[in-house]
């Protein structure tokens, strides 16, 4: 157990892939808020939005997430019923009715049936309810993943670059919702200028190293999944600089999982 309430508390955190860091061993917390994550296509940012869901392992230091640390699939289990997780693609949900993917979701995180509809009236949904997934605009299709993997109440929300596709109007509705949905949200775009303004913290993940985003930062150059990381970080790196709280006391501790 973490005897820390953060939603993310690494410490000397590091995930690898095809036989490279996607992140350095690091330390960061992510206290609470919309927390931006920022980077070109073949970082790592889904790869490492799904360590946070526990769906993988990191393989260094240690991951501590809504209290508990993460060392086994035995702590992931006990985790997962407090995250909502919603991939880039969600493609599996095509055939359904909205309503249907909603109450499926209910029904995988047990929680009672009526906490579908209570979300899809949350969402403005309702209209849509009958309607196939595959069919709606993509501005809908997200605001039905996102009533999917919110169902359950989530206390952190992980979402892989929900805004690609949307126009600039749609996005700007979708932004001011997202701070809704969850006491900690975190949102990955391939561009810094899609979460800066309306997100309360950004942070970059480049080459292997993940920094926060300032006025004054460099935007990153476009990254090739072979291209090694260099030795030292180019920006200012989040060891230890991640403690900067977001809003006061955001978090719901639930399930007493925080001690
Ligand atoms: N299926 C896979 N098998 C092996 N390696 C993979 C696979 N998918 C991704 N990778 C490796 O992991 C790296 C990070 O991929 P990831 O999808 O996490 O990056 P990303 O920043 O989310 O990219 P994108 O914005 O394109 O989704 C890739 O550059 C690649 O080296």
């Amino acid at each position: 157990m973490i005897a820390d309430c953060s939603a993310i508390v690494a410490r000397g955190m590091g995930v690898r892939r095809a036989g490279r860091w996607l992140l350095r061993p690091a330390d960061f917390d992510v206290t609470g808020g919309v927390i931006g994550m920022a980077g070109p296509p073949g970082t790592g940012k889904s790869t490492l939005l799904a360590t946070f869901a526990t769906l993988r392992r990191h393989h260094a230091g240690t991951l501590g997430i809504l209290g508990h640390e993460i060392r086994s699939a035995r702590d992931a289990r006990a985790i997962r019923s407090r995250i909502g997780y919603l991939p880039a693609d969600f493609w599996w949900t095509q055939g359904f009715t909205v309503a249907e993917f909603v109450a499926y979701s209910a029904y995988y995180r047990r929680v009672p049936a009526s906490a579908g509809p209570a979300m899809l009236r949350r969402l403005e949904l309702a209209d849509v309810a009958e309607v196939e997934v595959a069919l709606l605009p993509p501005e809908a299709r997200l605001r039905a993943g996102l009533a999917a993997v919110c169902v359950h109440e989530p206390d952190l929300v992980l979402l892989d670059e929900p805004l690609t596709g949307l126009t600039g109007g749609e996005a700007d509705a979708l932004t001011a919702l997202l701070g809704t949905v969850a006491p900690t949200v975190v949102v990955t775009a391939r561009r810094v200028e899609e979460l800066a303004g309306w997100c309360d913290r950004v942070l970059v993940l480049s080459r292997g190293r993940l920094t926060e985003h300032t006025a004054a930062s460099p935007v990153p150059a476009e990254e090739g999944p072979a291209r090694p990381a260099p030795a030292e970080p180019a920006g200012r790196a989040v060891q230890p600089v991640l403690e900067r709280p977001i809003r006061p006391a955001p978090l719901i501790v639930g399930s007493g999982a925080c001690v």
